[in-house]
């Protein structure tokens, strides 16, 4: 059976990055995507807002949802302080199988625990079986159409506390209109907006940073 493009991806990085080297990893999966085959890793440019946001959150605890690849996980982990750790969460089985890989090959796997299943299942259960206190950082990287329940969902669960910060990307391309439309009219979250662009691509879009008042 012909390998996934997934697997097209992940084979370029045990070929070509260095193992052990986060960013290593990171630039080969950009330049097989950016050169070969597109796929919707966070890419660069906007890499560079997440690794913004999340170097000044500083978070203990970093939630992301929509795990793909695993290229924000490793974005994500690599900046992540001693102790620190993230819960990546991928409701398909076989993007959960290579970016389990791909956060081993770049040796961050102390600092990711991969969770597969749906958000919306798994959320929930992150304070009792996953001994989470609050959520200091979350990436909305899943169903663009989950963003807002996924959010109603982390406060309804008390995960979120007083400057927990929310970063989602693909506000623009392929949009998350509704998302945008509740979190901006929502007095409990100051909202920032990020004009970037898709990854590898030149089109027009945007990540927006919600903080959550309390
Ligand atoms: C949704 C995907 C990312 C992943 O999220 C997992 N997922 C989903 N829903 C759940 C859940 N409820 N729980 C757990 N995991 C979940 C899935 O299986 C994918 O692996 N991301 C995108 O679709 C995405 C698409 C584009 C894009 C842009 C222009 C185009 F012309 C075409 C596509 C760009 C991006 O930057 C994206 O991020
Ligand atoms: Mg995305």
């Amino acid at each position: 059976m012909n390998q996934s493009k997934e697997q097209r991806i992940l084979n370029f990085v045990l070929q070509n990055a260095v193992r052990g080297d986060p960013c290593s990893v990171l630039d080969t999966i950009d330049k097989y995507c950016s050169q070969k085959e597109w796929a919707m890793n966070v890419g660069n440019e906007k890499g560079l807002i997440l690794d913004k946001t999340v170097e000044e959150a500083n978070p203990s605890v970093a939630l992301e949802l929509g795990t793909y690849c695993g290229y924000s996980a490793v974005r994500i982990a690599r900046l992540l302080k001693a102790g620190a750790h993230l819960l990546t969460v991928e409701f398909n089985p076989e993007f959960a199988a290579i970016a389990k890989q791909m956060i081993e090959f770049a040796g961050v796997q102390d600092k990711v625990k991969l969770l597969e299943g749906p958000s919306e299942e798994i959320i929930p259960q992150l304070k009792k079986k996953y001994e989470v206190d609050t959520l200091d950082f979350v990436f909305l990287d899943h169903w663009k159409d989950r963003y807002t329940p996924d959010t109603i969902l982390l406060q309804e669960c008390n995960l979120l506390r007083k400057g927990s910060v929310l970063l989602a990307d693909n506000v623009i391309v392929p949009g998350a209109p509704e998302f945008l439309n509740y979190i901006r009219n929502n007095p409990h979250f100051q909202c920032t907006n990020y004009p970037s662009r898709l990854e590898y691509m030149k089109v027009e879009d945007a990540m927006e940073k919600a903080v959550f008042l309390g």
